[in-house]
């Protein structure tokens, strides 16, 4: 693994990847086949992309059920745990509407409105992801949106993952879609002959669900784009080398472009985390992939203190940080960019993946530095509430005709006064 001391020539920006001309064209040509031929379109992107025929693409009831004979009961009783911790932790984040009365009859508040339907994105690919849909679908749940479709794409016998159709099931999904790619996700935004169009468009996905949801993003919204995983260990010398470098492979292991980084004041311990490294991924069944993200967009960083650590930390804005100092707490305060902070020798990522109740769909590629994991306020929407007592419009007439004339606006100014004749 790269070792880099840093100084002020070392680049921490990585590069976004915003598609290829030659994606972004394939991209808008699927979406524009899917909003003119509907299900047709969809039925040829499928076999073409996923190799699957398929008569029709919703999931059965008999499916649902038949999927629990290939999940073991243990991981059915760790899927509900983690069920439970995600639904506790995002129940929190619910907002209550509001109104405030003031003394001369004036009421003003605001209404918090769950969106009436929401379209959830699964991906599939190289890996199945059940805890994609917990993370996605929990949140929406508790915001108490109406309808929930889900998409993902099947295998080539036409299947979804039993995992996938399990975690669905158990959440109570009803409107489930075998389609993946720029097509499922166009299929959301306008709707076929069998998939529902929906309002929003949430959950990950690679490069060409990514560049659909941009392309359909003001005709319905969009929750985010998030780009492959990142990592960054802020360790000193009291970290173990073994958990940091094991931390570096779980989110190494998603994809050949997610990214890796150490930054660490403690050259000692950069090396053995190289070592370890390289160690560990000889063992992994995902080597190649993870070997791959290691070699293109893994690092090491050294820095003449913690400070600068921590600095560099912030200029990475990293989805996910570990914090593996002697005193994690103490630098919580100093993060300023991080989609979720890690802290301590026992909060390995993987336990924020799947089980501790924060979302794992989080802002990526620095875009911490404005943005929030997915969360309850991702599926509601606010609308303002303004009941004016005829005192306090008597009362405050004169200011607002000024002000509306100012802007040149006499009608806005006349709707006012009229009502003080
Ligand atoms: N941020 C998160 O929370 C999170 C969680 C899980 C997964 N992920 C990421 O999601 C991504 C999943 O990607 P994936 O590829 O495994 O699954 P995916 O479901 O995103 O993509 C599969 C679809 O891509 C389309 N496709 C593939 N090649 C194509 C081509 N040449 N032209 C047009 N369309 C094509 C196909 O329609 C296929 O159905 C990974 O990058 C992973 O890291 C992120
Ligand atoms: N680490 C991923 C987000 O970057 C989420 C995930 C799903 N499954 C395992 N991990
Ligand atoms: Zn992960």
């Amino acid at each position: 693994m790269r070792i880099e001391k840093v100084t002020e020539k070392v680049s921490l920006k990585r590069t976004i990847d915003q598609g290829t001309q030659e994606q972004q064209k394939v991209v808008e040509a699927i979406i524009e086949q899917v909003r003119s031929e509907g299900d047709e379109a969809i039925r040829f992107f499928t076999e073409k992309f996923d190799g699957a025929e398929l008569a029709s693409f919703k999931v059965t009831k008999d499916e649902l059920e038949a999927a629990y004979a290939h999940i073991d009961d243990k991981v059915l009783a760790a899927l509900r745990e983690a069920m439970g911790n995600i639904r506790r932790f995002h129940e929190r984040q619910k907002r209550q509407s509001w109104l405030t009365t003031e003394e001369d009859g004036t009421i003003l508040g605001q209404k918090i409105t769950a969106l009436d339907s929401v379209g959830v994105y699964v991906p599939g690919g190289t890996a199945a992801y059940p805890s994609s849909i917990l993370m996605n679908v929990i949140p929406a749940q508790v915001a108490e949106v109406r309808k929930i479709v889900m998409v993902s794409p099947p295998g080539k016998d036409g299947t979804l993952p039993a995992g996938v159709l399990v975690a669905a099931n158990e959440l109570g999904v009803e409107h489930i879609y075998k389609m993946g790619g720029a097509q499922a996700v166009a299929a959301l935004a306008y709707g076929t002959e069998s998939v529902p169009a929906v309002d929003k468009i949430v959950g990950p996905g690679n490069i060409y669900v990514a560049l659909a949801k941009r392309a359909v993003y003001g005709h319905v919204d969009i929750d985010m784009i998030a780009g492959p995983s990142e990592i960054v260990v802020l360790a000193d010398e009291e970290a173990n080398p073994r958990y940091i470098a094991a931390d570096l492979l779980s989110q190494a292991e998603h994809d050949a472009l997610a990214s890796a980084i150490l930054v660490t004041p403690c050259e000692r311990l950069a090396e053995a985390v190289a070592t370890e490294v390289e160690k560990q991924l000889a063992l992994l069944p995902r080597k190649e992939i993870a070997g791959a993200s290691i070699r293109d967009y893994g690092a090491i960083y050294v820095t003449k203190d913690l400070e600068e650590a921590v600095a560099v930390v912030n200029e990475l804005a990293p989805e996910h940080l570990e914090i593996l100092t002697a005193e994690p707490m103490q630098l919580l305060g100093k993060i300023r960019h991080a989609g979720a902070i890690f802290l301590g020798p026992y909060s390995s990522e993987p336990v924020g993946d799947y089980f501790a109740g924060p979302n794992h769909v989080l802002p990526t590629n620095g875009t911490a530095r404005f943005s929030s994991p997915l969360n309850v306020d991702d599926f509601t929407k606010k609308s303002s509430i303004i009941s004016y007592s005829k005192t306090a419009l008597m009362a405050n007439a004169e200011k607002i005709a000024a002000l509306a004339r100012l802007e040149g606006l006499e009608a806005h100014a006349r709707a006012v006064e009229v009502r003080l004749k």
